[in-house]
């Protein structure tokens, strides 16, 4: 029977993982203490020898630390197939995957509705100004320092979505109820794209960030993303305009940002990731318009599950007929 090798502990589905693999192929769990010795685990004769796929989580850097190129470069030869457990992979070295013959998948659409919300709730609280409300009344000022001239309405106002995936397309949905014009800016139109979601290509794209009151981040972090948020882009939202980010913390100028905010030039941010994860700016923590949380847009038992579910499902179609659904874009370029 193919083996297949858990890298990071399941905390939802352990019950689905088996009936998902029952008859089908053996269960290992990774049991390497640190990166060293995954990597003696990974020879031939180690404890992973004949390993065919892997599904790997986040909580696995704790224990071998990043999928990068050298760590690739080590594991099993028999390995074909990667199940990544997340929306974003930038933590698996695709490209060095690609050179080895491994295939990546990742569970996007699980993550959809759990982080479009976390992104609604970021962008309501910039405009409102309800995360330093909060802060004031736990201080116990009650609303001592709202201006309420310096927040606004949602209905009317104008979102930019910057990447129009599963993601972006929910966020979308949600706002255009408010309701708020949304545009969007992606590499091509979406054709699941409702006509009342304005597209603005690369020739535009300046056009729409002239127009938006709010810009949410909902692009991955690649190479030729890195910084793609860029002072420039920044300048062009017109004053007073919030940036939302639920993607990548380093898919954002963070300088170019906070200077953005201490001159006034942006109203405010809503930000669940950074660039140093678990380390935040301390900068940014003196903003009383910064609405900031812990990287947590997925961070639902019910959303979970759907994830782990997910990437185990991948890999065992991966497992039984050589591919599956959620093949990374790479794969296909
Ligand atoms: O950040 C969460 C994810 O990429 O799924």
């Amino acid at each position: 029977m193919p083996r297949v090798l858990l890298c990071g502990e399941l905390r939802w589905a352990e019950e689905e993982c088996k009936e998902i693999f029952r008859g089908i192929a053996e269960v290992v769990q990774l049991e390497s203490p640190s990166r060293t010795e995954f990597f003696a685990d990974c020879k031939p004769g180690g404890k992973y020898d004949g390993v065919v796929g892997i599904y790997r989580n986040n909580l696995s850097i704790g224990y071998i630390d990043v999928f990068d190129k050298e760590l690739v470069e080590h594991l099993p030869s028999s390995l074909k197939w990667i199940a990544h457990q997340g929306a974003g992979y930038d933590k698996v070295d695709v490209e060095a995957c690609k050179a080895r013959g491994i295939t990546v998948s990742n569970t996007p659409g699980a993550v959809d509705d759990a982080t479009a919300t976390t992104a609604l709730y970021l962008m309501i609280s910039a405009l409102r100004h309800f995360a330093h409300a909060e802060q004031t009344l736990c201080a116990g000022k009650w609303k001592l320092s709202h201006k309420a001239g310096d927040a606004h309405d949602l209905p009317g106002r104008t979102l930019a979505i910057l990447g129009l995936g599963g993601i972006g397309l929910r966020l979308a949905e949600l706002a255009h109820a408010f309701p708020m014009r949304i545009m969007y800016h992606a590499r091509g139109r979406n054709a699941r794209a409702p006509a009342w979601c304005e597209y603005f290509g690369a020739d535009r794209l300046d056009e729409m960030l002239a127009q938006a009151d709010v810009l949410s981040v909902h692009i991955p972090l690649r190479s030729d993303t890195a910084g793609f948020v860029d002072e420039r882009m920044i300048r062009t939202l017109k004053k007073g305009a919030v940036i939302v980010n639920t993607a990548r913390g380093r898919v954002v100028d963070e300088d170019a940002l906070i200077r953005a905010l201490a001159d006034g030039h942006l109203g405010g941010v809503g930000l669940d990731v950074y660039p140093n994860e678990p380390k935040v700016n301390s900068r940014l923590l003196q903003f009383p318009n910064a609405t900031l949380l812990p990287h947590m847009g997925a961070a639902t038992g019910d959303t979970m599950k759907k994830m782990e579910v997910r990437a185990l499902t991948n890999l065992r179609d991966f497992v039984v007929h050589g591919q599956c659904s959620d093949v990374v874009p790479e794969h296909k370029q």
